[in-house]
């Protein structure tokens, strides 16, 4: 599949966030949004998932070469973690797995146990989602998102709170998702570096 953005842009009152940005992006390539602190990365990547709407111009979902997917049907086909995305903290993780799998946001045989292993945590499993630590809630968010069968990745700083061991572990599960098509918007060499395409959100101004 295709994202196609058309002259997106984007105004917060009197403020230009993003200016003219038209771009292509393919499943199976990965693109890195880079830009300073402050420069629209995440508003850009909001839009780009269909989750906030550019103040002009479009963006599109595509199948194949040109046949356009309905809006309604766009979230479905984002897996995004983010900072700023919160999980249901009441839950403890077996339930929020379960609560996924049921909205189908994750695959059916997905359990507990290799849910952990493949995010490399045992955690106590009564424990609830808001008493983990910060670290270990971004890699649950990335766990969710690298393990949902959708084809588009939108990760935003997705090494913030993380220790060297798992941006290690994160580093290697990218290098692993050949068919999606993945956007990070970062200001992390190490992440930027992990995408074919890097895009500056500083020609879009
Ligand atoms: N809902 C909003 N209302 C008003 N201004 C906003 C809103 N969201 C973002 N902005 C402004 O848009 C600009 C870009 O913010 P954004 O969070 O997209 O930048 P960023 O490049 O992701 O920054 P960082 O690297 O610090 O995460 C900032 O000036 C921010 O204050």
């Amino acid at each position: 599949m295709k994202i196609l953005a058309e002259h997106v842009e984007k105004k917060f009152r009197q403020e230009w966030v993003v200016r003219s940005f038209s771009y292509l992006f393919e499943s199976g390539q990965s693109y890195a949004l880079t830009g300073p602190n402050g420069s629209g990365k995440s508003t850009l990547l909001r839009i780009l998932a269909q989750y906030s709407l550019p103040t002009k111009g479009q963006v599109q979902f595509l199948q194949g070469e040109s046949t356009r997917i309905e809006s309604d049907q766009c979230h479905s086909l984002v897996a995004y973690a983010a900072p700023y995305v919160e999980l249901i903290e009441e839950f403890t993780l077996s339930e929020l797995l379960n609560f996924l799998i049921q909205l189908k946001a994750l695959p059916n045989q997905l359990n507990l146990q290799n849910f952990q292993e493949y995010i490399e945590l045992q955690p106590d499993k009564s424990k609830f989602i808001k008493n983990y630590s910060s670290g270990m809630r971004q890699k649950i968010k990335l766990g969710l998102a690298l393990l949902s069968e959708k084809p588009c990745l939108f990760l935003d700083e997705p090494t913030t709170n993380l220790d060297e061991k798992a941006k290690n572990w994160f580093y290697q599960k990218i290098k692993e998702q050949s068919n999606r098509l993945i956007i990070i918007a970062s200001n992390e060499v190490a992440e930027i570096d992990l995408c074919q395409h890097r895009i500056s959100i500083l020609d879009f101004k």
